[in-house]
């Protein structure tokens, strides 16, 4: 698998505390990446970095190379809406903004100029909710607020908005955490298919998540990655002591 971004020797200071020490990790292209470890390793603080969240943060200073596509995405010339349109994120919490349906999708194509007229603005929501796999459940009442709908259509919603901007890579802050097991299956399905036009990043603290939706995982412990590799192995026969305690569920 190609590489579509890679993180090498990634360090994060709060302010004056370090929580990444020198991490390297490549996210292979259309492959779903799962990062885990216990809370406060640095998970988020990772992803945060492939898309540059972490500028929002005043106290928050990223040292390291980060790349897409091989691309330096810290450079002075990066502009940075245009990657957070490239590399999208879907957060815990399902976060879509009060307006409908329609507008929740059609709002990335809006502030980026990405369509020619009506009907094809209408054809990329469409198409959006359809890849999230949400157009048959709503396409009754697009105008509708996107706030009126349940917790598991709500996280569709999001992913169909990120889709919306054609992003390349996917980030996902523990996407199912606010969610009932049947939504969740629904979003891990999803995750599954999207992968084929997507290369996707998710933090998540469900084991059975990492195992059931990833490829690849990364044991993230202190601000250190400890192991990465395919994710069978990872959930199989571990190297690590600390990756095989936390899977065990003897620490985090
Ligand atoms: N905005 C912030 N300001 C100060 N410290 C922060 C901030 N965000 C994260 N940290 C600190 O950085 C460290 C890593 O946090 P991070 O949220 O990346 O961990 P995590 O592995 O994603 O945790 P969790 O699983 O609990 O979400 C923690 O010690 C945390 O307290």
């Amino acid at each position: 698998m190609p590489v579509k971004m890679f993180g090498r020797k990634v360090e994060v200071f709060y302010g004056q505390k370090q929580a990444l020490h020198g991490v390297d990790l490549e996210i292979p292209e259309r492959q779903v990446t799962a990062l885990i470890g216990p809370s406060g390793c640095g998970k988020s603080t990772f992803l945060r970095c492939l898309n540059r969240m972490n500028d929002t943060v005043a106290i928050a200073r990223v040292v390291g190379d980060i790349r897409l596509d091989g691309e330096d995405i810290y450079d002075k010339s990066i502009d940075v809406v245009e990657l957070r349109a490239r590399v999208g994120m879907v957060f815990q919490k399902p976060n879509p903004f009060p307006k409908s349906i329609f507008e929740n999708v059609a709002y990335g194509p809006r502030i980026h100029g990405l369509f020619k007229n009506k009907a094809h603005l209408q054809e990329i929501v469409e198409t959006s909710l359809k890849r999230a796999g949400l157009f048959e459940e709503v396409k009754d009442r697009l105008d509708e607020p996107g706030t009126g709908l349940s917790g598991g259509q709500q996280q569709r919603l999001c992913i169909a908005r990120a889709i919306a901007v054609s992003p390349e890579v996917i980030l996902m802050d523990e996407p199912c955490s606010a969610l009932d097991p049947i939504a969740t299956a629904t979003v891990e399905e999803l995750i599954d298919e999207l992968k084929q036009n997507y290369t996707i990043v998710i933090v998540t603290h469900s084991m059975q998540q990492a195992a059931r939706v990833s490829q690849r995982t990364a044991m993230f412990h202190l601000g250190r990655i400890v192991e990465v590799g395919p994710t069978e192995k990872m959930f199989s026969n571990p190297d690590d002591k600390r990756t095989q305690d936390y899977i065990t569920g003897r620490f985090g």
